[in-house]
């Protein structure tokens, strides 16, 4: 259930108006027991968005790898929404901030600034004292080399081993690590950037990359349309590029190029069918960036530019479902976006239900139905092994770190209701209702109360008889997953369960199942599916017949490796060190050191997160620290 910690609202931090800077979030302001979190509010953010808006952020930022800072720039243009003149109140995490200028036009005056005090989870706000007439402000600064939003890479944990590589991760609450801005999705805001970077290396952003830039080591960068600020990236490194299609093609170090090319070669494809069923493609290009093994997801929609984790490039496209996932965002989530932290499921919860459904146009039922009935099991793995997360849909986040309280839950739960109501009232119904929700909302950041009262003017109206209002209220805002539900199931998937019952029963050698045409996601569930012991001939059977310890699956490979954590199979024990190391997604980090720690190895897992962490980005330092060394539980 929803965290009853909390900070105060943010009416509370952003409009202090005493002499002295900004009170930071006092934990101790409990609200009042119960008390449901305000709609439209952002506990994790101190900007003072009732009377300020940014709506415009240009950005000149030099590239310090010997330093690992980024130093220059931000200049801000703000709109002022009533005559209080109260303090602008910006987020900042970790910023050396060096001076402020505000006024008009070209005549910028200095004044008065001050840092309020730090708070774990949300940083530090600045408070800037406006002019009257300000409407732009300037703010020269720096980033701190551990700033939380950006990792910087040594050579050697490149593909190409010869240059640095730097990115940024801004979701959820990390923009304001390596900018000074109102760090809330509700506020929206374009952007021009211009970065300064070494000779020899490229930058690109979630903004209008140019592939014939020369590389002169100055880049300039427009996004026209309004974004989030978690949607604001940077990534720098021995880039090269190369097409896919028209409005599609691949950015990463060339050793990546090709192979990454070739596995998301459909993705023009996917782009099209899309813009077919949900409305035009807004945002001019769809490329990727290959980011190096240390990224901490499968992906993040950064608009324009996916940031892609190299894992899912496995040869046979088995695991493009997630280039789906962040193209879809350019509908849900970057079109029309969860307007505070609580409202996640509405990027989430709708992308994973438009990722199946292109899934299903690209690929095919059978596909459509392995990769619904997978994230069915995710969901209840979740539902059953993670307590401390809550199993509602608009999570109640005042007071945790986001990082923290991450899980399926937001995307498959949200996608299974979604699914309810496709089946409800008929997939053509149900399109129409999604493309008229996104011209409705588009460039727009939503509540779930929005969207509940849009569902009521629309859907409700239109179908009486085949929805229920309090069913809906149920898949949000209570626990678990109403009864009746739907649960997608798979025959590539069912045939299976008699296959690897003879096996455990010892009635079929492991080596005489024809497992010729399985894909990963069977593979995945025939791992999934085995009990929570096995013996140390069975193990050993497994392995030696279908070579799972040396999967080049990544997937395959963490499915299996959880199983020989959990049976101690030291056979795979170098393999899991060489897994744990040589990659930073947290998908598959989170849950191999929590099995670790709960299966009494937990001094195995220091050993080899010691020996990793330099590796690793700060966030998946921090949870997986906390997984480790029972941190932060918020
Ligand atoms: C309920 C939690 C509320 C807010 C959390 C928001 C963001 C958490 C932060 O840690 C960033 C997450 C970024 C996720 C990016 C991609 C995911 O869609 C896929 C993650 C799983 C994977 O690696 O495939
Ligand atoms: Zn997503």
């Amino acid at each position: 259930g929803g965290c009853s910690k909390s900070e105060p609202t943010s009416e509370t931090q952003a409009n202090s108006d005493s002499a002295a800077a900004p009170q930071a979030a006092d934990p101790a302001q409990k609200s009042a027991a119960g008390e449901m979190p305000k709609s439209g509010v952002d506990y994790h953010s101190f900007a003072n968005t009732d009377d300020y808006r940014v709506q415009h952020l240009d950005l000149d930022l030099t590239v310090d790898f010997s330093r690992k800072v980024l130093e220059g720039e931000a200049q801000l243009q703000v709109k002022r929404l009533n005559d209080k003149n109260k303090p602008l109140i910006l987020d900042t995490r970790g910023l050396e901030i060096d001076a402020v200028k505000a006024g008009h036009g070209d005549k910028m005056e200095p004044v008065k600034f001050s840092m309020g005090e730090k708070d774990d989870h949300l940083g530090t706000p600045l408070k800037i004292n406006l002019p009257k007439n300000a409407t732009k402000v300037a703010i020269q600064y720096r980033t701190s080399p551990d700033a939380s939003g950006v990792q910087w890479l040594e050579p050697q944990q490149t593909a190409g081993k010869a240059h640095p590589f730097l990115f940024t991760q801004a979701q959820a609450i990390h923009a304001r690590s390596f900018v000074p801005l109102q760090d809330s999705p509700k506020v929206r805001i374009t952007y021009n950037a211009t970065i300064r970077t070494p000779k020899e290396l490229r930058a690109v952003m979630s903004a209008n990359n140019d592939p014939q830039a020369e590389k002169d080591g100055v880049y300039e960068f427009e996004m026209p349309q309004p974004i989030p600020s978690y949607l604001i990236a940077l990534a720098v490194g021995d880039l090269e590029f190369k097409p896919m299609g028209e409005r599609t093609g691949v950015y990463a170090e060339k050793e990546l190029l090709d192979a990454a090319a070739a596995e998301f070669e459909d993705t023009e494809s996917m782009l099209e069918a899309t813009e077919e069923v949900y409305g035009p493609y807004r945002w001019d290009r769809y490329d990727l960036l290959i980011l190096p093994p240390s990224f901490p997801f499968g992906g993040m929609e950064n608009p324009r530019l996916s940031f892609i984790t190299p894992t899912v490039i496995a040869g046979d496209k088995s695991l493009v479902a997630l280039i789906a996932h962040e193209l879809a965002h350019s509908w849900s989530g970057n079109l029309v976006t969860n307007a505070s932290w609580r409202d996640l499921w509405l990027n989430e919860g709708f992308t994973t239900y438009l990722t199946n459904r292109i899934m299903q146009n690209i690929y095919g039922d059978e596909r459509y139905k392995m990769e619904m009935a997978l994230g069915y099991d995710d969901l209840q793995l979740d539902l059953k092994d993670r307590p401390d997360i809550d199993e509602i849909m608009a999570i109640d986040l005042r007071g945790r770190d986001p990082d923290e309280v991450f899980s399926n839950i937001p995307y498959e739960k949200g996608s299974l209701f979604l699914y309810e109501l496709e089946q409800k009232i008929g997939r053509e119904n149900f399109d129409q209702f999604l493309l008229d929700y996104f011209n409705n909302f588009s460039f727009q950041s939503i509540t779930t109360e929005d969207f509940v009262k849009y569902l009521n003017e629309t859907l409700l109206k239109q179908y009486p008889d085949k929805l229920d209002a309090e069913r809906i209220q149920q898949w949000i805002f209570e626990p678990g997953i109403p009864e009746g539900a739907p649960h997608p199931q798979s025959d590539a998937f069912s045939k299976l369960d008699p296959v690897r019952q003879q096996w455990l029963d010892g009635k079929v050698a492991a080596q005489d199942i024809d497992t010729g045409d399985w894909t990963f996601h069977q593979w995945k569930y025939f791992l999934d599916g085995m009990p929570e012991k096995l013996s140390e001939a069975q193990l050993k059977e497994l392995d030696e017949a279908f070579g799972l310890t040396a999967s080049q699956n990544n997937e395959v490979a963490f499915s299996w490796l959880m199983i020989a954590v959990r049976n101690n199979y030291q056979p795979a024990y170098q393999r899991l060190e060489q897994f744990l190391t040589g990659i930073g997604r947290n998908k598959f980090l989170r849950p191999l050191y929590r099995n670790l720690v709960e299966t009494g190895q937990g001094d195995l897992a220091k050993r080899i997160f010691e020996n990793a962490k330099s590796g690793y980005h700060p966030l998946t330092v921090k949870v997986n620290s906390n997984i480790i060394y029972g941190g932060d539980s918020n």
